[in-house]
């Protein structure tokens, strides 16, 4: 067990029953929690509120993008519902980014950890060059990573398979929170660019997303117990 859990359980459920049957079967010293945009869209803010009652630190993974004063309201918006981490696009650009983290300002250190999405896990070298991105992943990753720091905010959302290049480019105090994580043998699913736990957090990752490979499993509280072993 663990008092500052590094995996961030992604609930993606879809419907109530079967998150809140995962969710009481945990407490906050064994993980932290994920709400992206499944469960956000069918069961609203309130859901969130619920967990942030019941003492879990929450990862809002609603990837803001959009104009800057659209995204400075709905990163405030966050703030209130009290969650620990919210996201926005890095690809939304300076003046967004700037914006985002000017709005949380108000909270001090009650607002929540601002972090940039960088390049989606879900993909790979051959589906940049139709999006106009001539760059490799780990450059495109490093140029948004970069831009997120300039802008002031804590982190990342990248792959581990960028971890320790980003780690020595941008320091250990930015926050590196790495999706694609796949223990030895589990399905990867839709993702491409994926790092085993151990290998995710001796590379530098700071947090875990993890969903599929613990929500579906036939015993998901001891999955989740083998990940926190195996990054002990
Ligand atoms: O680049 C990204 C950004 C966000 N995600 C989210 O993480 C989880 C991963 O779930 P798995 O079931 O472990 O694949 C999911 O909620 C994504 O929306 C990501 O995968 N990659």
């Amino acid at each position: 067990m663990t008092m500052d859990p590094k995996v961030l359980v992604a609930l993606d459920f879809n419907n109530q029953a079967d998150a809140m049957a995962f969710v009481d079967s945990v407490d906050p010293s064994q993980c932290r929690l994920k709400v992206g945009k499944e469960l956000f869209t069918l069961l609203g803010p309130e859901f969130v509120r619920k967990l942030v009652a019941a003492g879990f630190d929450v990862f809002l993974d609603l990837k803001f993008h959009d104009i800057p004063n659209t995204v400075a309201k709905a990163v405030a918006a966050a703030a209130e519902l009290g969650v620990w981490m919210v996201n926005v696009h890095a690809s939304g650009g300076r003046e967004m980014m700037t914006a985002a983290k000017a709005a949380l300002v108000p909270y001090g250190d009650k607002a929540p950890l601002l972090i940039g999405v960088t390049v989606l896990t879900s993909m790979e070298a051959h589906e940049m060059p139709e999006l106009g991105i001539e760059r490799k992943p780990e450059e495109q990753v490093l140029a948004l990573a970069t831009l997120t720091q300039e802008c002031g905010l804590d982190g990342v959302v990248c792959s581990a398979q960028e971890s320790k290049l980003l780690k020595d480019a941008l320091g250990k105090e930015f926050l590196l929170v790495t999706p694609g994580i796949r223990p030895e043998g589990s399905a990867k699913g839709d993702q491409k660019r994926v790092v085993t736990p151990a290998k995710a957090m001796k590379d530098g990752s700071d947090y875990l997303v993890i969903g599929r490979p613990i929500t579906q499993s036939t015993s998901p509280l001891e999955t989740l117990k083998a990940i926190n072993s195996s990054i002990a």
